[in-house]
C-alpha cells in the first residue's frame, strides 16, 4: 500500500509519493505501473519525496543544504535529472502538507540545489540555473528534418524554432535523434514565436511522450529565442496553460501554476 497525492504544473502532472524517510522501494516498474493512464493512476512522471539525508544522490555535491531531495522519475521509470514543473509542484506539495514554511528555500535534485519561491498558495516559482548552449543539433518527425539548439538544464533539451503553428505537428510518434550526439536521449521542443518575447512550445519528452507542459522545455526555448546576450521576460504557452521564464544572463527563473489535485492510496498488493 502506498500513499499518493496526485498534482500537476500547467497539467504536467505527477504522482506525488511522500517517503520521508527513504523506506520505499521505487522499481522502474512500479514507477511505470503507476503513471500508466489506463491501468494506473496516470501521470507523466514521479515526484518520489524523500528527506536529503536518507538517499544516495552519487556523485552530486552539495545537496545537503537542502531538506528535501526530489526523486523524480519518467512515466518508462527512467531516471532524470531535473524536472522544472516537478520542482514547483514539488515545492506546493511540501507546503501543502506542512513539511516548509511559504517562503524561499532550496530543494535539492541530481541537478544540483534549486531554490523556490512560494505563498501559501499561488504561483511558484524555481531557479532553474543557467541555460548552457551546446551548439546546433536536430531531429526528424515524420520525414522532416528539424534543426534547433541543443541546450542543457541539467536534463538534455533540442529546442527546434518552426514556422507553422505548433499545433499542426504530429506527436503521437516521438522525434528521432543521432544517438551519438544524444547519447542519454533528448527532450525534443518545437517552438514559433508569436508576439514580442512570447513563445508557443510543444514538447515530446523523453521518457515521457509529449507532455502538455515541461519547465525545463519552456527554458530551453526561451534561452534558445534569446539567444546568446537575451534577457529579460519571456511568456511560453504550452498545451496546458502558460508558463513565464525570465532570462538575466546569470540564472533563469521558470513561475507558473502548481495544483494539488487528489490524495489516496494504492490497493494492498496493486503495486
Ligand atoms: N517535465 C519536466 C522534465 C522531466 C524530465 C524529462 N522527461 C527528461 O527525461 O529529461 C519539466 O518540467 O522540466
Amino acid at each position: 500500500m502506498m500513499r499518493f497525492v496526485k498534482g500537476h504544473g500547467t497539467e504536467n502532472d505527477f504522482v506525488i509519493l511522500p517517503d520521508p524517510d527513504g523506506a520505499l522501494d521505487l522499481t522502474p516498474e512500479a514507477v511505470a505501473r503507476l503513471c500508466d493512464r489506463r491501468a494506473g493512476i496516470g501521470a507523466d512522471g514521479v515526484l518520489r519525496v524523500v528527506r536529503t539525508k536518507a538517499v544516495d544522490a552519487g556523485d552530486v555535491e552539495g545537496l545537503d543544504g537542502a531538506e528535501w531531495f526530489m526523486d523524480y522519475r519518467n512515466a518508462d521509470g527512467g531516471i532524470a535529472e531535473m524536472c522544472g514543473n516537478g520542482t514547483r509542484v514539488f515545492a506546493r506539495y511540501l507546503v501543502d502538507a506542512g513539511l516548509a514554511a511559504p517562503g524561499e528555500w532550496d530543494i535539492a535534485t541530481r541537478a544540483g540545489l534549486k531554490r523556490v519561491t512560494l505563498g501559501a498558495s499561488g504561483d511558484v516559482s524555481v531557479d532553474m540555473g543557467a541555460p548552457v548552449a551546446l551548439g546546433v543539433g536536430e531531429a526528424s518527425l515524420g520525414g522532416a528534418v528539424f534543426r534547433g539548439e541543443r541546450v542543457s538544464m541539467g536534463n538534455p533539451h533540442l529546442a527546434c524554432r518552426i514556422d507553422e503553428p505548433v499545433s499542426v505537428l504530429d506527436l503521437t510518434r516521438g522525434p528521432d535523434f543521432d544517438p551519438a550526439v544524444f547519447p542519454e536521449g533528448v527532450n525534443v521542443e518545437f517552438y514559433r514565436p508569436v508576439g514580442d518575447r512570447h513563445l508557443e512550445m510543444r514538447v515530446f519528452e523523453r521518457g515521457s511522450g509529449e507532455t502538455r507542459s515541461c519547465g525545463t522545455g519552456t527554458v530551453a526555448v526561451a534561452a534558445a529565442a534569446a539567444g546568446e546576450a537575451g534577457t529579460g521576460e519571456w511568456t511560453v504557452d504550452v498545451p496546458g496553460g502558460r508558463l513565464t521564464v525570465t532570462l538575466d544572463g546569470r540564472t533563469s527563473h521558470l513561475r507558473g501554476p502548481a495544483v494539488l489535485v487528489a490524495e489516496g492510496e494504492t490497493r494492498p498488493g496493486w503495486i
